[in-house]
């Protein structure tokens, strides 16, 4: 039995696609209906299972959530985020190769955007208003990219 009153939320591994076209714009997705935090934007992706590797996990979820499969998928940095919903341990991968045309498996709306950096040095993302908060401040850096 646990006398503790906190609640300890297990930390979730989230495997996260960062996927660029030959435009040099960015693939973002809507988090549809029922899902935490439905309405917002993100990087498509989702949870790493038990003996999984990150890419691995990201080809799954690429193929479940947009139909494609890709090829390789370079390391680019880690984030840890805690939610009301989640801890989060975030693996974001770039993505540069991948066969088919990515659509919304899930009923989710999809848009490719092109990262400008503002004067004030954040990114406007006008078409994929409200992104992820534990995304946003990560923009910036994949802009210089
Ligand atoms: N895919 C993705 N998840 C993100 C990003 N930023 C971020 O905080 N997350 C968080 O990481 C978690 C992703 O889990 P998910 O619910 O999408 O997982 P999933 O696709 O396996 O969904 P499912 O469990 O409904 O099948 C969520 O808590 C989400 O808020 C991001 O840019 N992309
Ligand atoms: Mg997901």
């Amino acid at each position: 039995m646990t006398t503790s009153t906190t609640t300890q939320v297990k930390r979730i591994d989230v495997a996260v696609g960062v996927l660029r076209n030959a435009q040099g714009e960015y693939l973002f997705a809507q988090r549809p209906e029922g899902k935490p935090m439905a309405g917002y934007w993100e990087f498509p992706g989702g949870k790493v299972e038990a003996g999984e590797s990150i890419h691995d996990a990201l080809a799954r979820e690429l193929h479940e959530e947009l139909g494609i499969d890709i090829g390789g998928s370079t390391h680019w940095l880690e984030v840890e985020h805690v939610y009301p919903h989640a801890h989060v341990l975030l693996h974001f991968r770039i993505i540069t190769d991948w066969q088919g045309e990515p659509h919304g498996r899930e009923n989710q709306d999809l848009h490719w955007q092109r990262l400008l950096i503002s004067a004030d040095g954040s990114v406007d993302t006008p078409s994929t208003e409200p992104i992820l908060p534990a995304t946003v401040p990560l923009l910036p850096r994949l802009a210089q990219l």
